[in-house]
């Protein structure tokens, strides 16, 4: 039985990114860049006004004599206007401000006539309301580096300098297996020894908070070869698999016996901690295999310990959960050595630990907003110690 922070090592030292994949900017959100991205145009691509109002030339303007006005440029307009010395154009927001002027004045500072326009703002200055061109990017600039997480400002970003398409880590396509012949699906009556399928539930509700969108789920009675063959078939078609219950030491345990007839290189079997002990990892052709404890606390808590540390590596997110140092309310004592990862709320300056920490209950974890980690070493938290949690983003 290894440590969790061996656990975690080799898991951070087995696994490297996908192959970059090219896709619409509309599908990149949430997706590492595996490119540099250069500006293809001046952006704005001319002089653009700011404001609804007034163009003209700074050096016409005398205060006091009214200007002649020679037409009107609305946004969108590609009718370039001939130069008109001395003479303002109505102007209106985004429009492009003509040639030979260069400065807007607002309309609520002006008075206008149909032909004559006179300036009601002494501290106006050149170049006033005009976003120049190239001021937000020039062409051939870089636009965003390699490794930048596409956040939504930056996918608006680079739609307006005109990028359609991005060169990203793509996300993993995972497939799921649950085992266990106990397991009935919810909303079908429960037989006597049946328990309600929950892991599959749980797991495609937190793949898909982490932006996952390919997720096959499979079930799978307690038989090594059905398991096998399920678990060959989902090693063809997907990127990393996790399997669910089967990993401990029962007769009709068989996900590390399956996992090593696919050829599957065990990274380890069984950590130090509390829940998920018995706690399977496993590696092929780059693709991570996890044999999660079938309890659903122990599954959803190995989830967010160590499956989200393997997509990580996968897609160059760093999806892994905060971690924050806070004073513990009440104490909290344990008798094995043993990591313990404990259901607690943290209210931005304390955390609580829940009750119903035991594995085979989701209760307190649908409340909990964070773990408590208690190290291996530890055997007592007084009240007020400072204790690690990981926040629960999701
Ligand atoms: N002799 C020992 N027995 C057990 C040990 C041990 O070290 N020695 N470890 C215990 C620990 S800790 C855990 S965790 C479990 C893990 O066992 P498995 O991974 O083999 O899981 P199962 O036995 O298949 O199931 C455990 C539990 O979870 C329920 N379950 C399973 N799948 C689902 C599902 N999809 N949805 C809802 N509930 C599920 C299952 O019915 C069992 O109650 O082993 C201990 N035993
Ligand atoms: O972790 Mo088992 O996960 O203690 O029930």
């Amino acid at each position: 039985m290894i440590s969790v922070t061996e656990a975690k090592k080799r898991i951070a030292e087995a696994f490297h990114a996908l192959e970059p994949v090219t896709m619409h900017l509309a599908d990149a959100a949430g997706k590492v860049l595996a490119e540099d991205l250069h500006a293809p145009f001046d952006i704005p691509a001319f002089a653009q006004s700011a404001m609804d109002g007034y163009a003209f030339a700074f050096q016409d303007w005398q205060p006091g004599k009214p200007l002649g006005i020679a037409g009107e440029v609305p946004a969108g307009s590609g009718i370039i206007k001939k130069k008109m010395p001395g003479k303002a154009f109505r102007i209106f927001t985004g429009a492009p401000v003509p040639a030979g002027t260069d400065t807007v004045i607002m309309q609520e500072k002006t008075n206008a006539t149909h032909d004559a326009l006179t300036l009601q703002d002494e501290h106006i200055r050149h170049g006033a309301n005009v976003r120049p061109k190239g001021s937000e990017i020039k062409a051939g600039e870089i636009a965003m580096k390699k490794s930048h997480l596409l956040t939504p400002a930056s996918i608006g970003f680079l739609a307006g300098i005109g990028i359609e398409k991005a060169t990203v880590y793509p996300n993993p396509e995972i497939s799921l297996i649950v085992t266990g012949n106990e397991l009935q699906d919810p909303g079908k009556p429960l037989q006597y020894g049946q328990v309600y399928e929950s892991n599959s539930y749980a797991l495609v509700a937190v793949l898909q908070f982490f932006g996952i969108e390919s997720i096959k789920v499979y079930r799978a009675k307690d038989d090594l070869r059905t398991l096998k063959n399920m678990l060959q078939q989902a090693l063809d078609e997907s990127d990393m698999v996790l399997l669910t219950g089967g990993v401990s030491v029962g007769k009709y345990d068989f996900v590390t016996e399956a996992a090593a007839a696919c050829k599957v290189e065990s990274l380890f079997h069984k950590v130090k901690q509390k829940p998920g002990k018995p706690l399977y990892s496993g590696i092929k052709m780059n693709k991570p295999v996890f044999g999660l404890p079938g309890n659903p606390s122990s599954v959803l808590t190995c989830f967010y310990e160590y499956v989200l540390d393997a997509i990580s590596l996968l897609n160059k997110r760093n999806l892994s959960l905060p971690v924050v140092r806070t004073p513990l309310e009440g104490v909290y004592t344990k008798t094995n050595a043993l990591t313990h990862f404990l259901k607690g709320y943290y209210d931005g300056s304390k955390v609580t630990l829940l009750d119903a920490q035991e594995s085979y209950r989701m209760r307190s974890f649908a409340t909990a907003n964070c773990l408590i980690k208690v190290d291996e070493e530890t055997e007592r938290c007084e009240e007020g110690s400072l204790v690690e949690i990981h926040l629960l983003t999701c």
